[in-house]
């Protein structure tokens, strides 16, 4: 199988339950619920990214042909540190690329394993930590996992209908945008009076990190 990578990198985990922690990002490359093209964006399934995810020409972007390959990269972006591995996996959506030989790989070299996924695509076995964002609309699949990660607010989609699932962390993000400060007022407040839910703030954005 050829890999197509956008970015590799190394940062830190910006949201979420894992927020602070230094990982390796391997940005796949496309998404099945929008090409990535601008004149795109108004009839995606997905209309709210912030994330350009086409084609290969980032950061240890390419095609890669084999997972040998793409692991030792993997390994060498992160550099000399032997314990506390961490990679996140994301895009795009790293579900139309991620197997279950990139994740053998990976584990090999000692990598605790992280995606983030938009849930419409079954997880190969062995990820260690998943991350699930549910778009408003889609056929969302992946309904068990580390934790749910919602972007908000999006119109058609009730936190309320997320709370019961078999997640371990609740997670309200605000949509980044041009209401981004009004999200960030209303997703403080739904957290406040319905405490299942924790506000996830983007915070490599406010850092100025990748
Ligand atoms: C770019 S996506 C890639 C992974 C996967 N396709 C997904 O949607 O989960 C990574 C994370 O960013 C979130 N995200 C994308 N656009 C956002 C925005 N405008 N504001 C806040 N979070 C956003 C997604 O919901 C997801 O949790
Ligand atoms: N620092 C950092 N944290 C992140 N968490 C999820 C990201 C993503 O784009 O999937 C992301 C990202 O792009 N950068
Ligand atoms: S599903 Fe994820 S990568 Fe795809 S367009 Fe939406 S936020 Fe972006
Ligand atoms: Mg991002």
């Amino acid at each position: 199988m050829t890999y197509s990578v956008k970015e590799i990198f190394l940062t830190l985990q910006g949201e979420g339950a894992q927020a602070g922690r230094p990982a390796v990002f391997c940005r796949f490359s496309g998404c099945n619920l929008w090409s990535g093209r601008e004149q795109d964006r108004g009839t995606a399934q997905c209309q709210f990214c912030d994330t350009d995810f086409v084609g290969t020409d980032g950061t240890l972007g390419g095609k890669y042909k084999t997972t040998a390959q793409l692991a030792d990269l993997l390994q060498a972006a992160w550099g000399g540190q032997e314990r506390h591995r961490f990679v996140v996996f994301t895009g795009g959506e790293p579900l139309l690329q991620l197997d279950e030989a990139l994740i053998a790989a990976v584990h090999e070299r000692g990598f605790e394993i992280a995606v983030e996924t938009n849930g419409t695509v079954l997880p190969p076995a062995g990820i260690d930590w998943l991350c699930t964002s549910p778009k408003a609309g889609t056929e969302w699949i992946v309904r068990q996992g580390q934790e749910l990660k919602l972007v908000f607010p999006q119109a058609g989609m009730d936190p309320a209908e997320f709370e019961d699932l078999p997640f371990d962390e609740f997670w309200l993000q605000p949509m980044d945008g041009p209401d981004q400060a009004a999200n960030t007022r209303a997703a403080i407040a739904y957290c406040l009076a319905h405490p299942r839910w924790r506000l996830s703030i983007q915070t490599h954005k406010l850092i100025g990190i990748r």
